[in-house]
């Protein structure tokens, strides 16, 4: 089993760089099958394995999918499949986010029911919601969603109950072949919304509004492949920030961009943390203390829920009580029981958690429950009295690109091993000894 293993006690000092957004990436990628001429070429995207994954959805659609370091190179010219089988759904659950690209170009989708996850049931009505106002027929059977349409999908007006992410993608994709005009109200205003419309709009689409809370698309007839460069990761800029903060360090975080990053900043100032712009990112500078907060997540501008357990290590170690509340995701806390185990004081109650700071933090051996939780659990590692192990660390590989070298980088005592490895290892230098 792969293990993260690290010993607290050391401040992080330097300079970290960001990879392109997995969050942006992977609904780019599926937008290029809505190219039938043209090749697509994406710059800045991370080495995953959640985009290589998505590559293999792609390839198995019958799309070219070339990869270079950090690019991709996308050809969905040929006629398409239309089949998204639950092995690769299973894996990861942006895979549904071909069904609106499909549907507008080949007039049906075919795509394994995601399923539940750990962060909570994550149903996906609000996407079929949108299809079907546009026209489509969607039955639901077998473990599979199908959904198709006679002619072109039509122009429609869409109210989303909740600002979904993905329901805004995948409708948004949806739309930009449609016959008329799409208008969405109350949709997500992430960055990456952000980004996939600017995809969208280089290979010829008419996206208007997004980023604010009601996007407009005009369809058009054709699409074709275009050139783009993914928005830098403002998780994983985050996570470095907290990285800094957390062990009283000085880290200049390179690609971090304060806009995306507004609520998490003025979290980390109320804290006494100092945050300066400084060339093309953010330099983090922990205090002494750290002084104890409340936080709610939020779609964004909100406290996004991406961030919620790298913070929850950090306000373990802030002096006094704080509360996180989840209000995105139903049953987000599964880190705490792990977090537990480092002798962190913390009790969930209904939706929210009480920290109580500062824990006297101890090595242990704990799993990652998701991406982040990986990710935070290293975090409590720095700071936390000895040697912390974390494991399950496929979860990290989903959203994180050499996590463990760029601390190291930083200064942080951490590697990451292979226990068949380190046994081998530990029996060779057994047997060295005994000769
Ligand atoms: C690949 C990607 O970009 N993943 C991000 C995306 O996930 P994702 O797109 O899945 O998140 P959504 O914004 O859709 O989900 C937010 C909430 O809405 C609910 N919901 C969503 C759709 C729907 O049809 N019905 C419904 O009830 C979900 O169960 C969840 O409770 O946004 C989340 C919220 O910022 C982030 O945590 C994920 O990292
Ligand atoms: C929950 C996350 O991603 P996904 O929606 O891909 O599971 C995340 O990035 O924290």
């Amino acid at each position: 089993m792969e293990k993260i293993i690290v010993r607290g006690g050391n401040r992080l000092n330097g300079t970290v760089k960001v990879e392109g957004a997995k969050n942006a990436v992977l609904p780019i990628i599926t937008a290029t099958l809505l190219a039938s001429d043209g090749k697509s070429i994406l710059n800045d995207v991370p080495a995953l394995s959640d985009v290589f994954t998505i590559g293999e959805v792609l390839r198995h659609l019958n799309a070219e999918v070339d990869f270079e370091t950090n690019r991709v190179v996308v050809d969905a010219s040929r006629e398409l499949e239309t089949d998204a089988p639950f092995e690769y759904v299973r894996k990861m659950r942006a895979s549904v986010l071909v069904m609106g690209s499909l549907l507008a170009r080949t007039g049906k989708a075919r795509v394994a029911l995601p399923g539940g996850c750990a962060i909570g049931s994550r149903p996906i009505d609000q996407h079929l919601k949108g299809f079907e106002a546009m026209g489509a027929k969607v039955t639901v059977g077998n473990g599979f969603i199908y959904a198709e349409v006679e002619g072109r999908l039509q122009g429609a007006k869409i109210y989303l109950d909740f600002p979904s992410v993905g329901a805004t993608e995948n409708i948004m994709m949806a739309a930009t072949l449609a016959e008329g005009t799409t208008i969405i109200e109350n949709v997500a205003k992430e960055p990456e919304i952000v980004d996939l419309a600017n995809f969208l709009n280089a290979m010829g689409a008419k996206v208007r509004g997004a980023g604010t809370g009601t996007i407009r698309i005009e369809g058009v007839n054709k699409l074709y492949g275009a050139e783009h460069s993914i928005i830098p990761d403002r998780v994983e800029a985050g996570t470095f920030m907290v990285a800094a903060a957390i062990t009283g360090g000085d880290v200049l975080v390179r690609g971090a961009v304060s806009e995306h990053l507004s609520s998490l900043i003025a979290k980390m100032e109320e804290m006494g943390v100092k945050i300066i712009e400084e060339g093309d990112g953010l330099r983090v500078i922990g205090p002494e203390k750290l002084k104890p907060v409340d936080i709610k997540t939020m779609p964004h501008p909100g406290f996004p829920t991406d961030m919620q357990s790298q913070m929850m290590a950090l306000l373990l170690a802030a002096e006094g009580t704080s509360m996180i509340t989840e209000t995105v995701f139903e049953n987000r806390f599964m880190h705490v029981e792990e977090f537990r185990r480092m002798n962190a004081d913390i009790k969930i109650e209904g939706r929210s958690v009480i920290i109580n700071g500062p824990s006297k933090l101890q090595g242990a051996e704990v799993a990652a429950t998701d991406l982040r939780a990986a990710a935070a659990l290293t975090l409590a590692g720095l700071v936390a009295d000895g040697y912390t192990r974390v494991t399950e660390l496929k979860h990290l590989d989903r959203g994180y690109v050499n996590f463990h070298q760029k601390l190291a980088g930083l200064g942080a005592d951490i590697e990451r091993v292979n226990d068949k490895t380190h046994q081998v290892e530990i029996s060779q230098q057994v047997s060295d000894v005994n000769m």
